[in-house]
């Protein structure tokens, strides 16, 4: 029986390997997108913050120097020699050095945008001016006569004024509210101040720089980036400069704006407990809060014993420092798309490659499952398919082998089934099946057959005297004569004990099968040679025919065997026809004239 048909499955294991093989491939292309933007995500960010450090600390470092550059001004021009002739002069050569001192701060007006005023005040007179110089718009102005003014209630003075000769004060950072300050007026700025000391050593009045803060650190931040914005802040917070101009010195309008709001770790640089820090903080700058990272710095600033000091900060909006990470990960996204793609279009014929080997062991399987031969298979590989196939091969060629002995002795159990064992001869069974064949033949051609029924005669006798084995071997020899006495189309038969058939399924003529039975009669009239000794067996015949005796096999072997009866009973070693025929022999000459021989005593052992 054949096994049962192998059928593939809908999802095949290829399709389910290359949809694994393509999900493995999209995950490890995916995470390592992932992984490689955030990481660069990660190192950008922090490169930004180490750049906007470095910047911050930069631009600290020029305000430091730029300062010290002011107080190197302001103590030159305190030892100028028009100058020290005002100081010390008569009073026809005072005008004359006020004018050259005149002309030597607009000289440092000039060459320093960032000043706004330069100015030489005397002690006396309530610190009035004596020398002053300031920028107005383009030009600048020399203030004189009248128009110059009293100082010495500004901190800026009477502070300057206390100090030994060449120290320098440097004054907080305000809104300059002095009256006639033309360019410098309402705008943040910072006085620069140093002592001038008279012949007696004395101080005499102060020199004064006055500087615009906003236009110092529009030169010091020159070369940054125009994404960076700029913060500073004193000692408390206050905002000086911020992006939105309406938010720095609020102190100075009644409302304090303090960087530790926007930026609460900056309160870290104001209680000392850092000196530089970056910071993120979601910037208010614009119509849209965007997030921002920012570095702060503290610089000393002044008399370190006061221990003055400014913030300084700059900040980048996160988006920008992102801006190149974005594009980054637009492009890695782009890739992993692609080779996810990839993936999926190289999945098929790689399953395909490696499945390719199963596929044929499948159909070498199907192969032998419906046609018992072996298909090709893939034997020569070295890998565990060629080990499987090898296997598969080996169980094939056993399977095969058992197969083949199954159907031997499947056809020796029938071959037994439907054969005599002692003759050979086909049994009742082989023979029923085919004179049933016979009939149905004979019926649809409309033709006639006949059945032969013999029986030894008195072969009882044979076994008891000379015993089971001799019968057997009678039984042997009659089967031999029987046969070698008919046509090789003819049937002969063992229905068992001393009964044998003989089928003629083509008849022309009754008569033909009386000649047969009486040439067998003839045959067994000469002696068996059984077991060194000649024995005479004799037998009793029944002749049935189609359709006359019977419709069915059963029918006809039953006819067959009356008429033999009917032999035995009228003296036995002779044959006889079934009763339908008695008629038909009555007037015809025929095999029913057969006179039988008298009975002879039998066995006879000669
Ligand atoms: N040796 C041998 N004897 C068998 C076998 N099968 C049946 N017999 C014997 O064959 C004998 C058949 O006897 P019967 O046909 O009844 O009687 P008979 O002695 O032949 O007498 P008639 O038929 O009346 O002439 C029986 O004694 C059976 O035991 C067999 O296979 N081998």
């Amino acid at each position: 029986m054949p096994w049962p048909a192998l059928r593939l499955p809908r999802i095949g294991i290829g399709l389910k390997l290359g949809l694994l093989l393509a999900s493995f491939a999209i995950l490890a292309a995916g995470l390592t997108g992932y992984y490689s933007y955030s990481q660069s995500r990660a190192l950008l960010v922090s490169a930004a913050e180490r750049e906007l450090m470095t910047a911050t600390q930069v631009l600290g470092r020029r305000l430091v120097v730029s300062l010290a550059r002011v107080a190197d001004d302001v103590r030159l021009l305190t030892q100028e020699p028009a100058t020290r002739r005002i100081v010390s002069g008569g009073r026809g050569e005072t005008g004359a050095a006020q004018d050259s001192l005149a002309e030597t701060f607009a000289a440092m007006l000039r060459v320093h945008p960032e000043y706004f005023q330069v100015r030489l005040i005397g002690a006396a007179q309530h610190g009035r001016e004596v020398v002053r110089v300031d920028r107005d718009d383009a030009r600048l102005v020399r203030v004189t006569g009248e128009l110059l003014q009293e100082k010495g209630y500004y901190p800026y003075v009477f502070r300057t004024l206390e100090l030994p000769g060449g120290q320098v004060y440097l004054s907080p950072i305000v809104i300059n509210h002095e009256q006639g300050a033309h360019s410098g007026l309402n705008k943040p700025s910072l006085q620069v101040a140093s002592p001038v000391l008279g012949r007696d050593g004395k101080v005499w009045g102060l020199v004064v720089i006055n500087i615009d803060v906003n236009g110092l650190f529009e030169l010091l931040k020159t070369d940054l980036p125009d994404d960076f914005w700029l913060y500073l802040t004193n000692e408390r917070g206050d905002f000086l400069i911020h992006p939105q101009a309406d938010l720095a010195f609020g102190f100075d309008r009644g409302r304090r704006v303090l960087v530790q709001d926007t930026y609460p770790a900056v309160q870290a640089l104001l209680d000392h407990r850092a000196k530089s820090l970056v910071t993120r903080a979601e910037q208010t700058v614009g119509p849209v809060p965007t997030d921002a990272v920012a570095a702060f710095v503290r610089l000393s600033v002044g008399d370190p014993a006061e221990g003055r000091f400014l913030v300084l900060g700059l900040s980048q909006p996160l988006g920008n420092i992102l801006h190149d990470v974005q594009q980054l990960g637009r492009t890695t996204w782009q890739l992993v798309l692609g080779f996810s793609l990839l993936a999926l279009l190289m999945a098929g014929p790689v399953s395909r490659a490696v499945i390719r080997p199963v596929n044929m062991l499948v159909a070498a399987a199907q192969r032998f499952s419906r046609e018992h031969v072996m298909g090709e298979l893939p034997v020569a590989r070295r890998d565990e398919f060629g080990l499987l196939a090898r296997s598969f091969q080996e169980m094939q060629t056993q399977i095969g082998a058992h197969l083949d002995e199954l159907y031997a002795s499947r056809s020796q159990l029938d071959h037994l089934a439907r054969h005599d064992p002692l003759t050979g001869l086909p049994n009742r069974r082989l023979f029923a099946e085919r004179l049933e064949h016979a009939v149905a033949a004979a019926r649809r051609k409309n033709e006639a057959l006949a059945v032969l029924f013999i029986d030894l005669d008195r072969f009882k006798e044979i076994n008891d005297t000379l015993g089971h084995a001799v019968g057997d071997l009678v039984l042997k020899e009659t089967a031999q004569l029987l046969r070698s006495a008919v046509r090789e189309v003819d049937t002969v038969a063992r229905l068992g004990g001393d009964e044998f058939v003989i089928l003629f399924d083509v008849v022309d003529d009754p008569r033909h099968v009386a000649g047969v039975a009486e040439k067998l009669l003839q045959r067994f009239q000469s002696p068996l040679h059984v077991a060194g000794r000649d024995l005479t067996v004799h037998a009793s015949m029944g002749i049935s025919l189609y359709p006359e005796d019977g419709n069915d096999a059963n029918a006809l072997i039953h006819s067959a065997d009356i008429a033999m009866y009917r032999a035995k009973h009228q003296g036995r070693n002779t044959f006889r026809f079934h009763e339908t025929l008695r008629s038909h022999a009555a007037d015809t000459p025929g095999p029913s004239d057969v006179t039988p021989e008298p009975a002879q005593p039998t066995p006879a052992v000669e």
